[in-house]
């Protein structure tokens, strides 16, 4: 039996490799406001020792300082390429192997999370870098392996955590949003907008509109605070233009966390109160994941906050991670910070477990057969015919039926599908990606109409070449064959025809005659007539063993049978099969009742056969058997 895969079904998932979460923290200088406030004239509480270490002042003892150690420390000095080069740009690779990553910025409020993550036109930070970077890495490893001819698709979406609502930034009446989860344990939002980028013109674009649906709004301690939390998707799609069809999708979460305030210190009221009681608490169940995870407890509670549940992939989940904690140096920030570098310090500890997963689209289009099948798919077109209809009966909904009935819904003329097909590659190969002709299933579903198109045709081809070939063959058997002389007993006339009784040990060279045999006839063997028949016109000869092939050749018998009685058994044979019932074809030899009810429908159907070679259109038969079927009974006939 063919066994049909479904579209989707192919799904390999790689080793899960644990990996730690990569901590980094930025200290921020001084800033011009804090100067006018008096602040810079206070003592900075924290200072940076090493690219990897920090030093802050204990609040038990002044004189003393407490050491941190992180991947990575980034100073009041460091500039945005640096923060980027160090600890982001590693692990963008991943996002084209189909594993995903992210990126989030924590800390105190104005301690610079959003001009890390952002920055300014003058000093870009983290998100235009990525996405820069990522559609280079793409567009150059689009052109780097011909032979496996993978084409890459980035989209972007961009949603705020506000008040414990998802809010779609791209597309602002879609207002909390739900978050779910997957079988694989992937968290989706449905009904997020998702924009497909090609240039970084495409991004600044989208960006820079949904930006402006942010909510931020002025404390005291940041003239633009984050009221929410900002999480960008950027989804890296690789997908293969040949059989399999493989692909993988890589998911980039570039995260710019709100701040965690203290409401003594920002002034906070009314609404602004509210949006900083639901970050803290967001914050709060973050904290508590960390610790959940840390302490390897069962229940890791990423359900008790949108944020938790937004960032489960990023912590003890499948991605890569990097969080990049941001602290700000007056002593005025000290607890905050302290909060900060306790949070850094301990998420460092949490393991997750990147893995990619590639699906193979082309599994539908692909039956798996059988060797045999795959011959019997080939010598009749009625079978093939059959297998078509039997697909179609499948359920409507099973996947390879949906797949069957996408390929319908395309039935282009396969010359429109080849261009089709043909301008889109120009484009891709010109870079003109931003007049996109076909969207990537699309592609991928021309593609593969195209290969079925073609093995078809060249099904046709081979059907047309076997049908020759048994024609051939055919012409070949029904021609006399000429006897040795050895051979010549009298009752063997020399236009004799050949009837193997067994067709690989047929030998038609100089074998021996070595003893005559009598035939038992096989049905009234006290007629008198068919005595007779027997003893004239047939003879059975035991063939000597004969190393004409190379190799010795095991006895076998062979008949030989004179033309005109050779005629009359087909032309019995035929009438039976033009005129029996399903009993009398019964009678036959190798028709059990199956065959015979197919004879009778064959004939409802065509007509009567014109010749018992007909008998190989017959679904299960093919020539040989039709060749086996005479001799089996043609004997029986000039019997009867
Ligand atoms: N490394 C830095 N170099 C120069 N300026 C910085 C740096 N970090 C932060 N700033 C400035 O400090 C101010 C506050 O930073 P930012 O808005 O990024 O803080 P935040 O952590 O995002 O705050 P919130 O949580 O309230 O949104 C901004 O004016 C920003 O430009």
């Amino acid at each position: 039996m063919a066994k049909r895969v479904s579209i989707m079904d192919a799904v390999v998932t790689s080793k899960k490799t644990p990996t730690r979460v990569r901590v980094a923290v930025r200290l921020r200088p001084f800033m011009d406001r804090e100067d006018k406030e008096g602040v810079k004239e206070q003592r900075a509480c924290v200072r940076g020792l090493d690219s990897q270490s920090l030093e802050i002042v204990n609040w038990r003892n002044q004189l003393e300082t407490m050491h941190y150690q992180f991947d990575a420390f980034y100073g009041t000095e460091s500039t945005q390429r640096e923060v980027y080069t160090g600890s982001v740009y590693p692990i963008l690779s991943n996002l084209l192997t189909g594993q995903n990553a992210s990126v989030f910025a924590y800390g105190p409020t104005g301690a610079g999370k959003t001009h890390t993550m952002l920055g300014n036109p003058a000093q870009p930070g983290i998100i235009p870098r990525a996405v820069r970077d990522l559609l280079q890495m793409a567009r150059a490893a689009s052109g780097s392996s011909p032979d496996e001819n993978w084409t890459f698709s980035i989209s972007m979406s961009y949603v705020e955590i506000y008040q414990e609502k998802v809010m779609d930034l791209l597309e602002p009446k879609n207002k909390d949003l739900p978050i779910r989860e997957d079988k694989d344990h992937k968290i989706l939002i449905p009904g997020l907008t998702q924009k497909t980028i090609t240039t970084f013109a495409d991004f600044d674009e989208h960006f820079i509109q949904a930006s402006q649906n942010r909510t931020v709004a002025c404390t005291k301690l940041n003239d633009r605070s984050s009221r929410s939390h900002a999480v960008l998707l950027i989804k890296v799609q690789k997908s293969q233009q040949v059989i399999p069809f493989r692909q993988f999708t890589g998911k980039l979460y570039l995260i710019d966390l709100a701040g965690s305030e203290d409401n003594r210190r920002t002034g906070n009221q009314g609404i602004r109160l509210k949006e900083s009681g639901a970050i803290n608490s967001s914050l709060f169940t973050l904290s508590k994941v960390v610790d959940a995870l840390n302490q390897g407890l069962p229940r890791i509670p990423y359900r008790d906050s949108k944020l938790t549940r937004l960032l489960q992939d990023s912590l003890g989940g499948s991605a890569h991670s990097v969080m990049i904690a941001n602290i700000a140096p007056g002593e005025k920030c000290y607890f905050d910070t302290l909060t900060a570098l306790n949070f850094a310090a301990k998420s460092k500890q949490v393991i997750n477990k990147p893995f990619c997963q590639e699906t193979t689209q082309a599994a539908a289009q692909f039956t798996v057969k059988r060797p045999r099948e795959d011959m019997e798919a080939l010598t009749t077109s009625r079978q093939q015919k059959k297998s078509r209809a039997d697909s179609s009966e499948e359920s409507p909904n099973t996947s390879s039926n949906v797949a069957q009935r996408k390929l319908n819904l395309a039935s282009l003329d396969p010359a429109v599908v080849e261009r089709l097909l043909k301008l889109d590659k120009m484009l891709t190969e010109k870079a003109l990606k931003d007049l996109p002709l076909l969207n990537t299933p699309k592609r991928e579903r021309m593609v593969l109409l195209k290969k079925l198109e073609e093995s078809q045709v060249e099904i046709e081809k081979l059907r047309e070449k076997q049908k020759e070939l048994e024609q051939k063959a055919l012409a070949t058997e029904s021609q006399p064959v000429k006897t040795d002389s050895s051979l010549s007993d009298s009752s063997v006339n020399e236009s004799s025809f050949r009837v193997p009784l067994r067709g690989r040990n047929r030998i038609t060279s100089t074998a021996k005659a070595k003893k005559v045999l009598r035939v038992v006839p096989l049905k009234d063997n006290n007629s008198r007539q068919t005595k007779a028949i027997l003893e004239e016109d047939m003879t059975i000869f035991e063939k000597v063993r004969s190393k004409c092939s190379g190799q010795e050749n095991k006895p076998g018998w062979e008949v030989n049978i004179r033309t005109d009685l050779m005629q009359n058994g087909r032309e019995k044979i035929l009438n039976l099969l033009n005129t029996g019932s399903v009993k009398e074809l019964k009678s036959l030899q190798k028709i059990g009742d199956k065959k015979a009810k197919l004879i009778m429908g064959w004939r409802e159907i065509n007509g009567p056969f014109k010749a018992v070679e007909d008998l190989a259109s017959l679904d299960g038969m093919s020539v040989k058997l039709v060749s086996s079927f005479i001799s089996a009974n043609i004997m029986t006939m000039l019997a009867s």
